[in-house]
């Protein structure tokens, strides 16, 4: 099974980095001998790096693929230590984060033996307290593992959580993330400006660290990656759901909208203003963020560099049609097909819980 995955893997991956018929023969040659000593193989840095970009080319529900083939990919297959993790980590943060500018980093530990707990390396914790949440509530059970795990939050809606790591199975180590690293984005609106006394920020890299990327049959249970935000993932969602931040009756009434009947849309003028706010307070601090629209475009284009290299594009309708005025893009007007392709990022158990 492994041999077949690899030999996908191989062909496709030396065909599309241009390399002759011998030289893909000789190195499939030596993975199955490989295979056949150890039951396991190694990928190359060129296979890692190109594996890594190949899985985000094929991430359907990722409306942001078009810049696939920037992808930094660090390799940290060496690292053994859940100290000398976290201090990758930390890099991570900052090589990706850049001042603003942010850059598409993978960081790629050993296959199987290491996990990382938390769903990003930075999130906010969430409390649940017989007055309600305080935080995110997405946080409450991680925030509740570190607890158990002896970390102490001082209970303020952004409380950024620890780094919780894993090595073989042991008892997963803390590692408090220093703030000067970690940049936030304080939220105003260009005409409100009782909006900032709203006190909402966000923090400003998206670093996905819970899932498993999966080369040649190979998985990679730790290989956080990020990119920027689209501006409705923190709008629409983030701050918009009722079981999140809930901040648009507040926000409704700021505006003195009459919030008594669904019919004044009430709800709908409060949601664009927090969207118009957050892509302008990113912009203003010089963060990285994509409008829903941009990417949109951008994810046409895509389509077409895909179908120009002669590739099927897959997709999920579902996860790529954006939750504010959907309509409003070329993605809701057309069908994709939710075909899974390897190499791939999937969901893995969560190891607390
Ligand atoms: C560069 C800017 C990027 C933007 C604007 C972007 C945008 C998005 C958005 C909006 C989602 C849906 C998230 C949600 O609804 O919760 C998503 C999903 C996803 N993205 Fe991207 N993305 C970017 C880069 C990346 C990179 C660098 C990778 C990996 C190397 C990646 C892999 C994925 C995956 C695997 C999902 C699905 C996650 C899941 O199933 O929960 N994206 N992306
Ligand atoms: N902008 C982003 N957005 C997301 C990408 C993937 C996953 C998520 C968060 O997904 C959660 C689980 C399901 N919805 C929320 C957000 C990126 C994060 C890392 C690289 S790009």
């Amino acid at each position: 099974m492994l041999w077949k995955e690899a030999e996908q893997f191989i062909t496709l991956c030396y065909e599309e980095l241009g390399k002759s018929e011998e030289e893909k023969n000789k190195r499939l040659q030596q993975i199955k001998r490989e295979i056949e000593q150890c039951g396991t193989y190694e990928h190359t840095y060129e296979e890692l790096e190109h594996g890594a970009r190949m899985a985000w080319r094929n991430s359907n529900r990722c409306i942001g693929r078009l810049f696939w083939q920037t992808l930094h990919v660090f390799d940290a297959r060496m690292i053994e230590r859940e100290e000398d993790i976290a201090e990758r980590l930390f890099y991570h943060i900052e090589f990706a984060t850049n001042g603003g500018k942010i850059r598409p980093t993978i960081t790629i530990f050993r296959p199987e033996r290491v996990r990382i707990w938390n769903h990003q390396l930075i999130r906010y914790a969430g409390y649940e307290t017989e007055h309600g949440t305080i935080g995110d509530s997405s946080s409450i059970s991680f925030t509740k593992a570190c607890e158990q795990l002896g970390w102490k939050g001082e209970r303020t809606h952004f409380d950024i959580l620890p780094l919780v790591i894993q090595v073989d199975g042991r008892k997963p180590k803390l590692f408090p993330i220093p703030k000067d690293i970690v940049l936030e984005v304080p939220i105003e609106h260009p005409t409100f400006s009782w909006f900032r006394d709203l006190q909402l920020k966000w923090y400003a890299v998206p670093i996905i660290s819970d899932m498993c990327l999966e080369i040649g049959g190979i998985r990679y249970t730790a290989a956080p990656f990020n990119g920027w935000y689209m501006g409705t993932e923190i709008g629409a969602r983030n701050f918009a759901d009722d079981y999140r931040y809930n901040m648009l009756p507040k926000i409704a009434s700021c505006m003195g909208l009459d919030t008594s009947r669904n019919s004044t849309l009430w709800k709908d003028q409060a949601l664009i203003e927090l969207n118009i706010a957050v892509l302008y307070s990113y912009k203003k601090a010089g963060v990285s963020i994509v409008d829903h629209h941009t990417a949109a475009q951008q994810f046409k284009r895509f389509e077409q560099q895909e179908q120009e290299a002669g590739r099927k594009v897959t997709g999920s309708w579902t996860w790529l049609i954006p939750p504010l005025s959907p309509a409003t893009t070329h993605i809701f007007h057309q069908y994709y097909d939710n075909t899974i392709v390897t190499p791939n990022y999937f969901y893995q158990q969560l190891p607390y819980e």
